[in-house]
């Protein structure tokens, strides 16, 4: 992408999450620049008043003192509300970033998964976006009253001495190019800065996801240095950010003292010389401090524009992102046809990888895959590992579409159905951690909104469930811990079965753990899917050969491919891969 194109994608990002906040910003913009009105008026009235001083004394001197006050009471009312406006807009801005993130990223296509750091991601949505509101709120709003009160002070600086405004000039000229390159600089190490909080954020989710396996394998020490390490160099990333940003403020401030230091010198020897009044000295230093101010203001506010090009550029990288679905969205109430459905793969070749790396032609995951299923038969895929298994359902599903040939569901190629549409037919449960943190309810009506207590109770009986969360006092709305970690291997199996009955799928895809289950327990898996499964195709990669031998048929793949399909009885006379499989115990007894 060329540098202009990338400039323009960022404002137009920026934009567009001013949207709905348009009243806020119109508003804000106003006020600030009533205040500045109000700001450029306190010196002329200062003026007056001084001149009355020096002059008879007059009865018109306490109307101006009272204007002085009411001004200054302005000035600091409208500076209130410009602030609460800011807020205001500020949040709103960070909620249209934060959805419009959440929007992209659920719908990413499951290959970004792969590829990409949870923690990263979440980063991007609970930190980057907060960058922005700074920006937005500190830039827009300060620039368009602080433009507008530098210009009124400069012309009243024009007005009031020319030479004093052309030494004025000169200084806030040296402030301006300074810190230019300092905000420029600023957006560099700015992305530096949220690229580091980013893997912060990965290394610490990586770390309490895989707690049990780093405690167990005391490497605790390591990975809390690792973690540290990540934390250090958003330390150092940040210190970058505070060593420019740290020299904005002192250095307005020294511009401010040098301009005040040379207009009480200069203008104090042209007082003196009768070349100016003292009022308007006194007014002049009043425009000065109203000229440097903003100018900090503004330029702080491109130095956190920078970090905020630098924020928007991270949120842009995954809201440009093609959806799963392209731009079609398909709300699906209906299961479509009732009853089983068929499935058939014909000459399936699926690679993960997208294109072949330098044009070598590795094998893929799957290749040339053809089988059918009819509608309520129960099919087995067993295989070696990395044989291909769970690569098959993720294409039923639609996780990843075939690199070639065709997957037809009741004869309709899946490649021509929404997503949206493909899931409606089915239900998917994974081979690992298939409980989602919250409770029992919200995990088994996740798919079944609509399923009723009676329901939910009638799947946990089946799945001799029911006893376990009765005894609790909190029943259906015990919580299952994160990732289910309150419940055995077993039970967290068994409770995401039972979330894929209640949905009533006419196609249940069932990736059977590898854990192993008691003989009882796993039996009673079995008949509850069974009696539930009733009005549906059961297609599940099994691990044992009590499942393999309950089932119609079997599809036993070796690397990728179809190496041989039958019941139990013939493929352990016809095919040598089975026999090893089931005699070897790759099959679990
Ligand atoms: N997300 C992925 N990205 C890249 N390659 C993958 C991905 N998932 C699986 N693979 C590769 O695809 C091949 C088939 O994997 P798959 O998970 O389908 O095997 P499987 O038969 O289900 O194995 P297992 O019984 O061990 O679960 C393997 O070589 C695996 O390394």
């Amino acid at each position: 992408m060329r540098r202009g194109d990338g400039a323009r994608s960022s404002l137009r990002v920026l934009l567009g999450l001013l949207r709905g906040n348009g009243g806020l910003l119109t508003g804000g913009i106003v006020v600030s620049l009533l205040g500045a009105a109000a700001s450029l008026l306190l010196p002329v009235v200062v003026n007056r008043l001084v001149k009355e001083v020096g002059g008879s004394g007059g009865t018109s001197l306490i109307p101006h003192v009272l204007l002085a006050c009411a001004l200054l009471l302005a000035v600091g009312l409208l500076s209130a509300l410009q602030q609460y406006l800011l807020y205001r807009m500020g949040e709103g801005i960070v909620f249209n970033a934060r959805r419009t993130l959440i929007r992209s990223l659920l719908r990413l296509p499951i290959r970004e998964f792969d590829e990409r750091r949870s923690g990263d991601l979440v980063s991007r949505v609970s930190n980057d976006t907060t960058v922005i509101r700074l920006a937005l709120t500190q830039g827009v709003l300060a620039s368009a009253g602080g433009i507008v009160t530098m210009v009124g002070a400069l012309a009243a600086l024009l007005l009031l001495d020319a030479l004093l405004f052309g030494l004025t000039l000169g200084i806030a000229a040296v402030f301006a190019i300074l810190t230019t390159g300092m905000s420029l600089g600023v957006k560099k190490v700015s992305r530096e800065l949220q690229e580091s909080v980013g893997q912060l954020t990965s290394a610490l989710s990586r770390a309490i996801v895989g707690i049990r396996t780093i405690r167990a394998g005391n490497v605790t020490d390591p990975e809390e240095r690792a973690i540290i390490r990540t934390a250090d160099d958003a330390r150092k990333a940040g210190l970058k950010v505070a060593r420019i940003t740290a020299l904005l403020e002192p250095m307005s401030l020294l511009t401010m003292q040098a301009a005040v230091l040379m207009v009480l010198g200069v203008g104090g020897l042209r007082v003196a010389a009768g070349q100016l009044a003292i009022g308007d000295m006194v007014s002049f230093l009043m425009y000065v401090f109203l000229l440097i101010a903003p100018l900090g203001q503004i330029f702080s506010a491109l130095g956190s524009l920078g970090s905020s090009i630098g924020a928007i550029d991270r949120i842009r990288e995954i809201t440009e992102l093609p959806s799963e679905s392209g731009d079609h969205r398909v709300t699906c109430t209906s299961k479509g046809r009732a009853g089983a459905a068929s499935v058939t793969f014909r000459n399936v070749t699926f690679d993960y990888r997208a294109a072949a790396v330098n044009g070598s032609s590795r094998r893929g995951a799957l290749s040339d895959v053809s089988f059918h299923i009819d509608p309520g038969q129960r099919v087995a895929l067993v295989g070696p590992s990395g044989a291909g298994k769970t690569t098959a359902l993720s294409l039923i599903v639609r996780f990843y579409d075939a690199t070639s040939g065709r997957i037809l569901i009741d004869g309709v190629d899946i490649a021509d159905l929404p997503h949206e549409l493909v899931r409606d037919r089915v239900a998917y449960v994974e081979q690992d951690s298939p409980v989602l943190p919250g409770t029992i309810r919200e995990n088994l009506t996740l798919i079944a909104p609509k399923a009723t207590d009676a329901d939910c109770w009638g799947v946990l009986d089946a799945l001799e469930l029911g006893e376990r969360i009765r005894v609790s006092t909190t029943r259906l709305d015990t919580p299952v811990g994160e990732f289910g970690a309150t419940l055995s291997g077993g039970e967290r199996q068994r409770l995401a079965v039972g979330r894929a009955l209640l949905a009533r799928p006419r196609l249940l895809l069932l990736d059977e753990s590898t854990a192993n289950l008691d003989g009882r327990t796993e039996m009673l898996v079995r008949r509850a899917i069974a009696s539930a499964a009733d009005n549906c195709t059961l297609v599940i990669v099994a691990h044992r050969l009590a499942t393999v031998r309950d089932a119609d048929s079997i599809i036993v793949l070796d690397e990728g491919r179809v190496s041989a399909q039958g019941s139990h009885d013939d493929l352990m006379k016809e095919s040598p891969l089975y026999r090893e499989l089931a005699r070897n115990q790759l099959l679990v007894e």
